[in-house]
């Protein structure tokens, strides 16, 4: 039974979700050595923000398939490693926008009405009115910048205040930012013009430091600053001197540059809130992102796509769904032609014919370099990881798309150059689903692949395939079937011969042997490949 590792505190239908399909074992508040220890146990792991997951810990889990993060932000995982381990790394992009939304909302009406210190006074048994007159965001202008997901929601709710919205974010369009009502505009306008502003963007390296001290000199020095997205955004210490130095109003924060918050000048300082990265810590979205992940992680167990992976780009389940009898072909093709070409394979080509030119390339190009190097890597080369262990491969990948080429409605054609020679192979669907392999070397065949192949090139001459069909015999193989492929008579040809049993060792040399026999190559190949 595969083993799941949880190690943040996760809802308990997560756990009753992965608990269908694996053993599940909940061990919070590990110490990174404590991780790399046991993670070669586990098949998966699932977390929260709580958890960091360094390449090390990425390295020693060399059973891992899935990384699972219930919640948005990926950045306490080494995404890169993971993939170029082949590890699927889902979020939940969803799950938690309204909570995070809402938590930047009720972070701005805090600092605007001031709850916090307004509390703490009562309960010090002060009755004090006139330290906490606050200001109302009505007709105030909020600055969002990130207009993504949560951001849209706080526009929404800012909207419905009555506040007036500026934006920047130089991934969205004019439309949809007049959509949410919206003004897009650049951020020196935004940091000048704003009476607040809210974060939402993710941490990037553009984004790090967004908010520092040029910045908050071009704000009104009634600026409020609401970041609920992540640490790292707002220079801290540049923050906290400008609140000392009253140069801004005030400012709330959720995520901080090192969590859990150690030393910080910016605590006790007055018109500053802080909470503990609280911003999906609703019940609602905890049940969400739990069910999210822990139904990706259970359908990866089993063999089936995520719907969230944030490092397979292009294959959303939709996409996997429609391609996937494409993404078969890709892959048998892929698997043929590496075959053929030996080793240390330099150059595939890949192309993309007739109706199959219509499609998304991306996920098909994949595909067929995951047959590629399924020979020299076998389980370990995945969807996740394929075009990066091609490029460390030093092979040249190069796609090609004709919608005018085929005979069929649409085939694929793939031609590698390898240790072997250079070789290329093309396939077509036809619509009862099954493949075929419709080109060798230019000869056209007209096969269906299978786990076992011999494949010639000959001269075309009588008794040639008599005899080959005899040294088969001989070595007690049985033949499925058998098809020749010549351009001219008497020429060369190529045949494909589909066996029940594996070539025994040597009989491929026998083969070489036979006159007029060129070449001659052992295949193996998955039929029905998957993942
Ligand atoms: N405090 C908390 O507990 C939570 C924090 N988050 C964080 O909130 C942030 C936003 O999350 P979502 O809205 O779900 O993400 P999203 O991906 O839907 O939106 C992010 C937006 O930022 C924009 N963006 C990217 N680079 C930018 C740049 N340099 N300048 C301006 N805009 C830029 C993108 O175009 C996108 O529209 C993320 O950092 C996420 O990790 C999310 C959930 C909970
Ligand atoms: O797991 C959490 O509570 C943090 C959520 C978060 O920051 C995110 O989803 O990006």
């Amino acid at each position: 039974m595969a083993k799941v590792l949880v190690s943040d505190p996760i809802d308990q239908v997560g756990i009753d979700i992965l608990s269908q399909v694996a053993q599940v074992d909940v061990k919070t508040g590990l110490s990174q050595e404590e991780l790399i220890k046991i993670i070669p146990d586990y098949d998966a792991l699932m977390l929260r923000s709580g958890t960091r997951v360094t390449k090390e810990i990425i390295e020693a889990g060399t059973g891992l398939k899935i990384i699972g993060r219930a919640g948005v932000g990926v950045d306490n995982i080494d995404v890169p490693s993971a993939t170029r381990q082949g590890i699927v790394v889902v979020n939940s992009p969803e799950g938690n926008t309204i909570a995070a939304a809402e938590h930047a909302v009720a972070m701005m009406l805090a600092l605007s009405r001031h709850i916090p210190d307004a509390n703490q006074s009562i309960c010090q048994k002060q009755w004090d009115r006139k330290r906490f007159v606050g200001t109302e965001v009505y007709k105030k202008t909020l600055g969002v910048v990130g207009l993504g997901k949560i951001g849209s929601h706080v526009a929404s709710v800012a909207k419905a205040m009555g506040m007036k919205l500026l934006a920047y974010d130089p991934f969205i369009s004019k439309e949809r930012a007049d959509q949410l009502g919206c003004t897009l505009v650049d951020l020196d306008l935004l940091f000048s013009e704003s009476d607040y502003i809210t974060l939402h963007v993710p941490k990037t390296p553009e984004t790090t430091h967004l908010i520092n001290r040029e910045a908050i000199a071009k704000m009104k020095p009634t600026i409020r600053i609401v970041n609920c997205s992540r640490g790292g955004i707002i220079d801290e210490d540049a923050l906290a001197e400008a609140i000392q130095d009253g140069k801004i109003g005030g400012a709330a924060l959720d995520v901080f540059e090192q969590e859990p918050l150690g030393e910080s000048k910016l605590r006790g300082l007055n018109n500053v809130i802080l909470t503990p990265h609280l911003g999906a810590s609703t019940e609602e979205a905890q049940i969400n992102v739990a069910i999210d992940v822990a139904e990706q992680i259970r359908d990866v167990l089993l063999g089936l796509p995520a719907r969230s992976a944030v490092n397979i780009p292009g294959l959303t389940p939709d996409v996997m769904e429609k391609l996937r009898p494409y993404l078969q072909l890709a892959e048998t093709l892929g698997n043929l032609v590496g075959q053929l070409s030996g080793g240390r394979i330099d150059l595939l080509n890949v192309s993309l014919q007739g109706e199959l030119a219509s499609n998304d390339s991306q996920p098909i190009v994949v595909a067929a370099i995951k047959g590629l190097l399924s020979e020299a890597l076998r389980e370990r080369v995945n969807y996740v990881n394929a075009a990066i262990e091609a490029k460390e491969r030093g092979i040249r990948v190069v796609e090609t798309r004709d919608s005018q080429i085929s005979d069929y409605s649409g085939s694929l054609h793939l031609e590698a150059r390898g240790s072997m020679g250079q070789h290329s192979v093309t396939g077509v669907l036809l619509t009862t689903g099954e493949i075929r392999i419709t080109d060798l070397d230019g000869f056209p065949i007209n096969v269906p692949p299978s786990n076992h192949m011999l494949f010639t090139l000959h001269r075309d001459m009588p008794g040639i395939i008599g005899k080959i069909g005899s040294l088969l015999g001989s070595f007690n193989v049985n033949i499925a079937s058998m098809q020749v492929g010549r351009k001219i008579v008497r020429g060369d040809a190529v045949m494909a011969v589909s066996l029940d049993d594996p070539l025994p060792s040597g009989l491929l040399s026998e083969i070489t042997k036979v006159s007029g026999i060129r070449d001659a190559y052992a295949v193996k190949l998955l039929v029905n490949p998957s993942k």
